[in-house]
Parts: structure tokens; C-alpha cells; sequence
């Protein structure tokens, strides 16, 4: 097997629902994006999946959440979008669009800054 990563990023505001403290108000981040996919089998090139096409569709589906209000978004109407949440939601959607028969989504994590990430992961 083989992994892979890719990171990207996007800037986005939100508020953490049902917390006290601070991070109950507005506030934003510039998070990081680690995705990591796994691949059984290289093609004649020696590739799991070219890195351009992994950032590229990664980006586009990451990309909707840039410059966004998260809790506006509706996989965060009845949740807070923790960097926790973000990362399960990304998971899922990109496991959408890239898992087949060769490569899985193994993990995604979402930096909220240089020292804090939650990771998810099945
Ligand atoms: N497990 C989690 N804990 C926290 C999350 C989260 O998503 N998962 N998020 C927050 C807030 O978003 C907050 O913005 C971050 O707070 P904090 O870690 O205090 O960030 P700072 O930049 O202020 O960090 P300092 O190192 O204290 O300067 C809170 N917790
Ligand atoms: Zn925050």
C-alpha cells in the first residue's frame, strides 16, 4: 500500500455552538488541509494518483468552503463547525469523490492553527 498526502488550505470564519468561552464569537481561521488516501496498485508511471489531480479535485470540493461563514453551511446547521466536524465533513465528501476500486481516503486533517488539528479518520 501506498499513501499519499496533499495539503491545501482556505480561510473561513465561524462561532463553536454550545461552548463557553471565547470561541462562541466570531472569530476566523486560516486552516490547513491534510488529505491522505491510500492506493493499492501504481499505473505505468508509477503513480497512486497523480498529486495534480489529487489537488486539484481536493481543492475544488475544500474550495467551498473558503471565504465562507461556516455555520451558515448546511452540514453545520445542527452542528458546530469545530475543526473536529470540519474534518469528518471533508472525509466524507471527499471519500465521495475519490474512493474506487485503488485509492481510499485515509484521513483528513484540519489544522485550525500551527499547534492545534483534528484528524478523522475510519
Ligand atoms: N478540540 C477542539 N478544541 C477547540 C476547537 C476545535 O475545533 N476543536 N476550536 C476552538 C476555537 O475555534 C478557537 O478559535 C481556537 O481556540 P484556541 O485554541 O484558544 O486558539 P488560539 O489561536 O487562541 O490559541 P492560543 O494558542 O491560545 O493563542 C477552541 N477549541
Ligand atoms: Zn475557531
Amino acid at each position: 500500500m501506498y499513501r499519499l498526502t496533499i495539503r491545501t488550505s482556505f480561510a473561513a470564519a465561524h462561532n463553536l455552538i454550545n461552548y463557553q468561552g471565547d470561541c462562541e464569537n466570531l472569530h476566523g481561521h486560516n486552516w490547513k488541509v491534510d488529505v491522505a488516501v491510500v492506493a493499492n496498485e501504481l499505473d505505468k508511471a508509477g503513480l497512486g494518483i497523480d498529486f495534480k489531480v489529487l489537488k486539484r479535485d481536493a481543492g475544488v470540493i475544500i474550495n467551498e468552503l473558503d471565504h465562507k461563514y461556516l455555520n451558515d453551511n448546511p452540514a453545520f446547521r445542527d452542528l458546530s463547525p469545530s475543526s473536529e466536524h470540519i474534518s469528518r465533513y471533508l472525509y466524507e465528501r471527499l471519500s465521495k469523490h475519490f474512493n474506487n476500486d485503488n485509492i481510499k481516503v485515509e484521513s483528513v486533517t484540519v489544522w485550525e492553527s500551527d499547534n492545534a488539528s483534528a484528524c478523522y479518520y475510519e
